[in-house]
């Protein structure tokens, strides 16, 4: 019998709302910034108190469970899901709009067990409007059922990606291409909110019809990528195979066709997977009709084969 998570959720909702009142506090407040990985990588203090009040929140009614938070993983926490119950956490998703008040900031929370995502909540703080999914049990916002757009026509699409905090040439210029690629098509537009979070509960939420990227980490996307398959959408690699929380690259669209045209287009430059393991090309056997024992783990360098079906 399926195990039901609701009362986790409820729990989880309840200190999102408590982690949103620290986070709009903080956001008119003078902040301090520091670097991660990038001069574009940033980290403020909320980032760090936001993660910790969850954490410690959860350990209390949860000791077994386990965790994967963004800024505990800066802080050199492995972040290897595994079968056990699992909260993975951005405390906050949008911490460069934080930093400069562009309004669009989120709270990503999910609960995987068994490697399978039960729930996930996205909280955009300065919208107030809080996203939420169970598995198998639909999508909301502020309780209202969500639907993606169900579009086909690539031609009609609103797509939105992120930038990114990667500044070396091979990034920015797989990414650039990735744009100019699409625009030919050509879709209606491209737009950037800021937070992978928020850009996926678009999608969801019919406000844009697909989202992809390559860079982003487990934390950014996993409550969204729930949010959009519970919302009647697809969410797929960025080769058009099969979904890889671990692996930072993602496409989530209204349709498999649109998923499918973007997956034409669009390169994967290389990125080390979340897990750590190898980086693994994500050839989804019933995709190109290969029994593949064991997984390769050679990393193609530069761009990653055209995986279409
Ligand atoms: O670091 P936070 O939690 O703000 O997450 C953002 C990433 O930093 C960006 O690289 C990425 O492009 C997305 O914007 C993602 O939301
Ligand atoms: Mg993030
Ligand atoms: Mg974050």
């Amino acid at each position: 019998v399926m195990a039901d998570w609701g009362k986790c959720l409820d729990f989880g909702v309840s200190i999102a709302r408590q982690a949103r009142t620290v986070v709009l506090d903080a956001f008119e407040a003078q902040k301090v910034v520091s670097l991660k990985t990038s001069p574009a990588d940033l980290v403020t203090e909320t980032d760090q108190g936001v993660e910790n009040l969850l954490i410690s929140a959860i350990k209390e009614k949860y000791p077994t469970h386990k965790f994967i938070g963004e800024e505990s993983v800066a802080a050199g926490a492995s972040p290897v899901l595994t079968d056990s119950p699992t909260w993975i956490i951005d405390p906050i998703d949008g911490t460069t709009n934080f930093v400069h008040r562009f309004p669009f900031v989120a709270i990503s929370i999910a609960f995987a067990v068994n490697k399978q995502t039960e729930f996930g909540i996205v909280y955009s703080c300065m919208e107030d409007k809080l996203y939420r999914a169970q598995r198998g049990k639909g999508a909301f916002c502020n309780d209202i059922p969500l639907r993606t757009s169900g579009l086909e026509d690539i031609t009609k699409a609103l797509v939105v990606t992120e930038i990114g905090t990667e500044r070396d040439d091979l990034s920015l210029s797989t990414l650039t291409s990735n744009i100019y690629r699409l625009l030919k098509i050509p879709i209606h537009g491209i737009r950037a909110v800021g937070t992978a979070a928020v850009d996926m509960c678009l999608v969801a939420s019919a406000g844009a019809d697909a989202y992809y990227h390559v860079g982003m980490h487990c934390w950014d996307i996993a409550a969204s990528a729930l949010i959009v398959s519970e919302a009647g959408g697809v969410v797929h690699d960025i080769s058009g195979g099969k979904f890889d929380l671990m692996s930072r690259r993602v496409i989530a669209a209204s349709s498999r066709t649109v998923a499918r045209g973007i997956a034409q287009v669009v390169e994967a430059f290389p990125c080390e997977r979340d897990d750590g393991l190898p980086d693994l090309l994500p050839l989804d056997p019933k995709v190109i009709g290969l029994n593949l024992t064991s997984r390769c783990s050679t990393l193609v360098q530069g761009t990653y084969p055209k995986l279409l079906w």
